[in-house]
């Protein structure tokens, strides 16, 4: 078992280890339990014996939850149960579910306690973690939410079990981003066969991975500086997510995105990474993406969170563990977007 400590403004702790679904406790009497339809029931009804919900909300799989519709639905059956401001949220599930989750928690009566019970690597290593919460506009990816941190996190290694392979390795691109800017020893540890559910390595480099990002929010919960370098990859990868309406899911589009930032940073002086990013496509093995043009996805890069009045700015890396934020020449991110299609179009 490993419990990681998150600081800032209201600190807590994330806890790593099996059979925590079964340990989880809130201090607040009443909770809304929300979780995703194709969760495997026997999580919902492990949490349930735990906490004892005074309502389980079920929510569409994915991102189909991540929407306004979804958010104002939950929002009514959270008014017509009376559920008080003293109340406790708690999202059980993938990315997708806590951060709607989260932002529920957020906006109901102005914001009541939140918890995450993530059941997938991505939600472990990153979503459930640090506070962001939000869903989802057709203009683009988590445009509309609120910095919201739970109160505690329980990551159950055991649930991975239970995982699609192809499923696990989306989560990993997030854990392999936290290597390539933070910590390099989690790269060979990602790509081991020893990082595997219920596998040696698993529960240490996932804690690892964890630790990169508690680090970061704890010095930077709102983003006002160095959160932004959690974002490596993740200017392209939202783009793909929207403009393919999420059948890029998160996890592969967050590895064609690395790849993508590694063309980038080389193109603009920095170390020559692209084999890492090579690396993690072979490994991850994302399903093909359909054939885009810049223009496709260029729309939706504008959009980007880190863009400012004065344009769109990437997260690149001088080298491994050397992030900074930067804005791009237009020619270079051409130039690089059609190196990146000849790459992925080979490996992937
Ligand atoms: O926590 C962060 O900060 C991140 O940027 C981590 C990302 O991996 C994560 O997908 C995040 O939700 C994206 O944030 P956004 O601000 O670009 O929507």
């Amino acid at each position: 078992m490993r419990r990681i400590e998150v600081g800032g403004p209201q600190p807590y702790a994330v806890e790593v280890g099996p059979g925590l679904l079964a340990r989880a406790r809130v201090a607040e009497r009443q909770v809304a339990l929300i979780h995703p339809a194709d969760l495997p029931p026997a999580f919902v009804a492990t949490v349930q014996a735990a906490l004892s919900p005074t309502l389980t909300v079920e929510v569409p799989a994915r991102d189909d939850c991540k929407t306004l519709g979804v958010f104002s639905k939950v929002l009514s059956r959270l008014a017509q149960a009376n559920l008080p401001r003293d109340a406790a949220v708690v999202g059980l599930g993938g990315g997708a579910v806590t951060d709607l989750a989260g932002f529920v928690a957020a906006s109901y009566l102005r914001g009541v306690a939140f918890y995450t019970l993530p059941t997938t690597l991505l939600g472990m290593v990153d979503a459930a973690v640090g506070g962001k919460t939000g869903v989802n506009l057709p203009e683009g990816k988590n445009l509309v939410g609120a910095f919201w941190p739970p109160k505690a996190v329980w990551c159950d290694t055991d649930t991975l079990t239970t995982l699609p392979p192809a499923v696990f390795a989306e989560g990993a691109a997030e854990a392999y981003k936290h290597g390539l800017i933070a910590d390099p020893t989690l790269l060979p540890r990602v790509l081991s066969p020893d990082f595997r559910p219920g596998g040696p390595g698993l529960e240490d480099t996932l804690a690892d991975a964890i630790v990169v990002k508690a680090v970061v929010v704890t010095r930077d919960l709102t983003e006002k500086g160095e959160r932004a370098f959690l974002n490596f990859g993740h200017t392209l990868a939202h783009a793909l997510e929207a403009v393919t309406d999420h059948a890029v899911t998160h996890g592969e589009a967050v590895g064609y995105g690395m790849h993508y930032a590694a063309l980038l940073s080389r193109d603009m002086g920095g170390a020559d990474l692209t084999a890492h990013t090579r690396a993690f496509l072979r490994w991850q093995k994302p399903r093909p993406l359909p054939a885009l043009t810049f223009e496709d996805v260029w729309p939706f890069m504008a959009r980007d969170k880190k863009a400012d009045s004065e344009g769109v700015r990437f997260v690149l890396l001088h080298d491994l563990a050397r992030p900074y934020l930067a804005r791009v020449p237009e020619e270079v991110l051409r130039g690089a977007f059609e190196a990146w299609q000849a790459d992925v179009t080979r490996l992937c």
